[in-house]
């Protein structure tokens, strides 16, 4: 008699780490500084990598430690906010960004993120914050977000005409919804390009078409920096 032999078939879903590794700068606590939640109590998650490389970049993101998802949660325990803004360098480029989301989602945080705009975003974040950069506008013809809940743009004016900034924000208000439009001065090594980046929201505004979409563009500080806080 011939024995029948039952060989398994191997599973098509992808086996899941169930506790994977992520670039980790920093994971601390402090008041979100920039743009319309300013001052709201979070925690920062800020990933490493970026896919651009502004000149003028004020994050180290390439400097990184390996957390495992467990490690993370542990370190989220010492701290009292529940929101927790996403950061890096470009967190929209982490592999298993999803993974991550899906375990402080159901943890009950409120999850934002800062992104570049370049990037869709997964559906676990509640809370947009994207900074088109300038200096790379011809990427931003290409791809760009439609929709945000702000547009934060650095007023980065050296290396660009003003003429040739204002376009960019002008472009980036028509591709990209949001309810909330900000420029924010340059910073290098504390120097600040505050009256010139007032000059221009002036000229924004002045140049705007009043009508249903009418775009109003509002000044956002580093209020952080300011502060001397993380
Ligand atoms: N307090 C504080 N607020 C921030 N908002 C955006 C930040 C960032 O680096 O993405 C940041 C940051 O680094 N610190
Ligand atoms: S997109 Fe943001 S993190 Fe990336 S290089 Fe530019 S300023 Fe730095
Ligand atoms: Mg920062």
């Amino acid at each position: 008699m011939v024995e029948t032999v039952i060989i398994p078939i191997p599973s098509r879903e992808p086996i899941q780490d169930p506790n994977p590794e992520f670039r980790i700068v920093e994971i601390f606590e402090s008041l979100q500084g920039e743009g319309y939640n300013t001052c709201m109590p979070a925690i920062f998650i800020r990933l490493g990598r970026c896919d651009l490389a502004c000149s003028w970049c004020d994050t180290d993101y390439q400097t990184y430690d390996s957390m495992t998802l467990t490690q993370i949660l542990e370190k989220l325990q010492g701290y009292t906010a529940k929101n927790i803004i996403i950061t890096g360098g470009e967190p929209a480029i982490h592999p298993r960004l999803t993974v991550l989301l899906d375990a402080l989602k159901s943890r009950a945080y409120y999850l934002c993120i800062e992104t570049n705009g370049l990037h869709q975003i997964p559906a676990q974040i509640d809370y947009i914050a994207t900074s088109p950069k300038a200096c790379y506008a011809e990427r931003y013809q290409k791809k760009a977000l439609s929709h945000a809940d702000e547009v934060r743009i650095v007023a980065d004016l050296n290396t660009m005409t003003e003429r040739q900034f204002m376009d960019f924000a002008q472009v980036m208000a028509q591709k990209i919804t949001a309810k909330h439009y900000y420029l924010s001065p340059l910073e290098i090594e504390g120097e600040m390009n505050i009256y010139q980046t007032i000059r221009l929201i002036g000229q924004l505004n002045a140049a705007g078409v009043e009508g249903p979409n009418t775009v109003h563009w509002q000044l956002s500080v580093q209020t952080h920096k300011w502060a001397g806080i993380e």
